[in-house]
């Protein structure tokens, strides 16, 4: 299972979450990630954890102010980027040239959707994951795999129908190992997750705890 912690703009201290990543990592053999904020990616990535960004726009080198270049982020340290989180949602031209962005700078991709009618057209644009988050449970306290266990196995079915080579992650109330562990029993090979982390007042603990079961 691949474990990714998405900061979003949490005020928690993405050096401490990042070393603690690493660290829990390194003990379990579990794949653990971490995706801060763009302007800390450099130092997340010198703790050696596996850095992601959290978007890339779909653009070149060039005139784009204010936009986010995937070489930039892979240049600082990314190995990864999620794209179209729910959080900041693009338009599906702008999806496929995300990925195809992404791809030209050597970052993984994971592309983000709502449910498992989405999850096939992300998995249509090529990524090497989708991940199937319901809004309406991100940032609560139950996890997407015991509040809607078939919005997760739909979602395996929908990417498969499509391409079996994309992964499909799934996230949204995720915060136990019990619950990496019911989304790896309903098919999804890695999971995404925040404020269990981000919020948490020792998240070292909620990490070591999240890759219990699947160590
Ligand atoms: O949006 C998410 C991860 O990208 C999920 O957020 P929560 O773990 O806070 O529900």
């Amino acid at each position: 299972m691949f474990v990714l912690v998405n900061l979003k703009t949490y005020p928690c201290d993405p050096i401490d979450v990042a070393a603690a990543a690493a660290d829990v990592a390194d003990d379990s053999g579990v794949r653990v990630g971490v995706a801060p904020q763009a302007t800390h990616i450099e130092a997340v990535a010198q703790t050696g954890v596996e850095t992601w960004a959290q978007h890339v726009d779909p653009i070149d080198y060039g005139s784009n102010t204010g936009h986010t270049l995937a070489e930039t982020v892979a240049e600082a340290g990314a190995e990864g980027t999620l794209i179209n989180h729910s959080e900041h949602r693009l338009k599906l031209a702008d999806i496929d040239a995300s990925v195809q962005a992404a791809e030209r700078a050597g970052l993984e991709t994971c592309v983000c959707a709502n449910n498992p009618a989405q999850i096939g057209a992300a998995a249509a644009l090529g990524p090497d994951s989708v991940a199937v988050e319901p809004p309406e449970l991100i940032g609560g306290d139950v996890s997407v795999a015991s509040a809607d266990p078939d919005i997760v196995t739909d979602a395996v079915d929908a990417a498969a129908n499509v391409d079996e080579s994309v992964d499909v992650f799934c996230g949204a109330g995720i915060s136990t190992g019990d619950d990496v562990a019911a989304a790896e029993d309903l098919g999804a090979t890695g999971v995404l997750l925040a404020s269990g982390v981000a919020k948490a007042d020792d998240p070292r603990a909620v990490l070591e705890d999240l890759v219990d079961p699947v160590a």
